[in-house]
């Protein structure tokens, strides 16, 4: 291991707000300077398909099938260890769950720190704007009061995805930003198109324990609150519950689309390769707060073809029987 600080940056925000947008122009910026970035990946999931999304060729550490500020925070240091020891790395991106509390995150690097020269430069948490103003609206408690922890922890802000909001929508929406953190810098964005020297220099420092001045009791998500389970050490997201659905071929994509079109409101994200055999062709699939992207991939590229669901306590049987109909031809 070098005996140099290595410099870390959490991606922090809810699922879909676009972090690996941010991690996908971070990367060649880093490159850019001669610097050598890396990357600790954590899913819910059990599969990656962020780095495909993100298409880098950079070390990556992948933690899958839980959460860094729960189920799998152990795990963090020995991770870290090993990218340092063996890579050397300048600087390491650490892109947290959609559903991780950063009150823990933060706690699981200062564990790690005692082990090893890491230093936490800048917690940014990208903001999906349209989604916050709908749940700012419909006050949906558990999805609402992560959203908000980590905005709260935040010292960078992206308020992202403006381009579905109008102007007095993105007001809205930065002014509630802003009343709970205001003392981050909040820059509006599309597709975190942000000026990466403005984002990642000077900042107030990050807050341990007290997020903005809040208490530790209003650290609810992850560390005080009933939606986690404390047996021992191990914490799980209790509200937040994933599907990974493994396709055995290409499927219609008419019949995909209206699956995709009809799922219950409590999935709020899915990802995914998907092969069409009406079209022949094979795509990485995003869908976030009821937007839906497909991104063109060579036929073998990345993994098999798979799709993940995140979200609230959804009947994942009815949800199996749906996709597997998908696989019957007409
Ligand atoms: N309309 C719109 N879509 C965006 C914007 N930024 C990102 N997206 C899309 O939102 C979806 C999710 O973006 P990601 O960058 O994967 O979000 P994420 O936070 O990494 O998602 P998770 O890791 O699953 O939590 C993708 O389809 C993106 O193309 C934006 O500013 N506007």
């Amino acid at each position: 291991m070098k005996n140099s600080i290595t410099p870390i940056y959490i991606l922090s925000g809810f699922l879909g707000s676009g972090k690996t947008s941010l991690l996908t122009r971070l990367i060649p910026y880093w490159q850019q300077q001669g610097l050598k970035p890396a990357v600790v990946m954590n899913e819910i999931g059990e599969v990656n398909i962020d780095s495909v999304a993100a298409g880098h060729a950079v070390p990556t550490a992948e933690m899958l099938s839980g959460c860094i500020c729960c189920s799998i925070r152990a795990d963090l240091a020995g991770e870290l260890g090993l990218l340092i020891r063996n890579e050397k790395p300048d600087v390491i991106i650490l892109e947290a769950t959609g559903a991780a509390n950063p009150m823990e995150i933060l706690d699981g690097l200062a564990e790690a720190a005692l082990y090893m020269n890491i230093e936490v430069k800048q917690m940014i948490t990208v903001v999906d704007s349209a989604h916050l103003l709908y749940l700012h609206r419909q006050q949906r408690a558990k999805t609402y009061r992560l959203m908000q922890e980590q905005i709260r922890c935040a010292n960078k802000l992206i308020l992202n995805k403006t381009d579905r909001l109008n102007n007095n929508e993105q007001q809205e929406a930065g002014d509630i930003v802003a009343k709970w953190n205001p003392l981050a810098t909040m820059v509006p964005a599309v597709r975190c198109e942000v000026d990466l020297d403005v984002l990642l220099t000077g900042a107030h420092a990050i807050q341990g324990n007290t997020c903005s001045g809040k208490s530790e009791a209003e650290h609810s998500s992850c560390g005080s609150s009933n939606d986690h389970d404390h047996g021992g050490t191990h914490h799980t997201h209790h509200h937040v519950m994933s599907y990974t659905h493994h396709l055995q071929g290409p499927v219609d994509s008419v019949h995909f689309e209206h699956l995709i079109r009809d799922l219950p409101r409590d999935i709020y994200r899915a990802k995914g390769i998907v092969s069409f055999r009406d079209t022949a062709s094979r795509f990485l699939f995003q869908y976030a707060f009821r937007e839906t992207d497909y991104t063109k991939l060579a036929p073998q590229a990345g993994l098999q073809d798979v799709l993940v669901f995140i979200g609230e306590q959804f009947d994942r049987d009815d949800l199996q029987a749906r996709l597997e109909k998908l696989a019957v031809p007409d």
